[in-house]
């Protein structure tokens, strides 16, 4: 069985993401984002860079629709977000501190939850269902800890379960903040290799990290945060020792080790494959 999503239906050239002059104010008084605007239309491996407190997590909310624009818009395949949530079209994969880990539920159980979108009304998983997510967990090679309590789990594990739980959603967007975050070098490189195969099966993926370095070897494109979006485009023309100073507001002006090894470009195609 391969990961590549199963959906069927029209094709279109759609911005698969479109985020046109968004800001994003907290309660309090806060600023999540400010302007921010870009599309992602192929499927692509973006990395998503900024300080802490950027507004990385804030944008992927955004797209997700958990908090809303006090201006400007998110689009999905030229649909609300709320449209997308309901097809399914997107998966979040959230920063492992956002999650409640004394939640008395298995990994398989948290695995399961990617397919309850696309259950019956009774939620009853199918064997299709249970077929994807034991593939999903063997996938992250966590196919052992099916049993074990979330709560039970080193960082590491958790990512990678929630990475299964993104995988047996079989969306064609995927959001993944700071997968990388706590990780072991071997996790890291088995996740990227992860994100390449959805990458060539069509996906698009945005990923936030504070992993400098490695970005020009996985990434096909870069987005820039401070708040405002300074940068986007492909990493071989964006991600500048210039554009690194003003996302970090001048702490970083070289270029992070690796950057000498672009990454991989992303093949055009088409993203936006739903049944309207
Ligand atoms: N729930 C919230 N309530 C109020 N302000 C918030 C909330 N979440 C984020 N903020 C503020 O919004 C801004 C952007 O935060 P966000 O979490 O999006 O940054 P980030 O780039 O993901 O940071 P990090 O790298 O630390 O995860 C920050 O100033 C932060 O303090």
């Amino acid at each position: 069985m391969s990961v590549i999503n199963d959906n069927t239906g029209r094709h279109s050239l759609a911005p698969a993401v479109s985020v046109a002059d968004l800001s994003v104010s907290y309660r309090g008084g806060n600023i999540g984002l400010s302007d921010v605007s870009f599309e992602l239309s192929k499927p692509t491996i973006c990395g998503l860079i900024g300080m802490n407190g950027a507004g990385k997590s804030t944008l992927f909310r955004a797209i997700m629709g958990f908090v809303s624009p006090a201006s400007g818009k998110v689009d999905v395949c030229h649909h609300p977000v709320r449209w997308a949530q309901k097809q399914n079209i997107i998966a979040y994969v959230p920063q492992t501190e956002e999650v409640d880990w004394t939640f008395p539920v298995s990994v398989h159980d948290v695995v399961m939850m990617g397919r309850q979108g696309r259950m019956g009304f009774l939620r009853i998983p199918s064997e299709k269902d249970k077929e994807i997510v034991s593939y999903s967990l063997k996938r992250v090679g966590m196919e052992a800890f099916a049993d074990r309590q979330i709560g039970e789990l080193s960082g590491g594990q958790r990512k990678r379960v929630f990475l299964a739980r993104a995988l047996a959603q079989q969306s064609r967007i995927m959001l993944l903040d700071e997968p990388f975050t706590g990780v072991d070098i071997k996790t890291e490189h088995a996740i990227i290799d992860i994100l390449r195969e959805l990458r060539e099966a069509g996906h698009i993926i945005i990923v936030s990290t504070h992993n400098l370095a490695s970005v020009p070897g996985y990434c096909d494109e870069v987005m820039m945060i401070n708040v405002t979006l300074i940068a986007s485009g492909p990493v071989s023309e964006v991600y500048t020792p210039d554009n690194l100073g003003k996302t970090f507001g001048g702490a970083i002006n070289q270029l992070p080790v690796g950057l000498a090894s672009p990454g991989v470009q992303g093949d055009a195609g088409k993203v936006c494959h739903h049944a309207e």
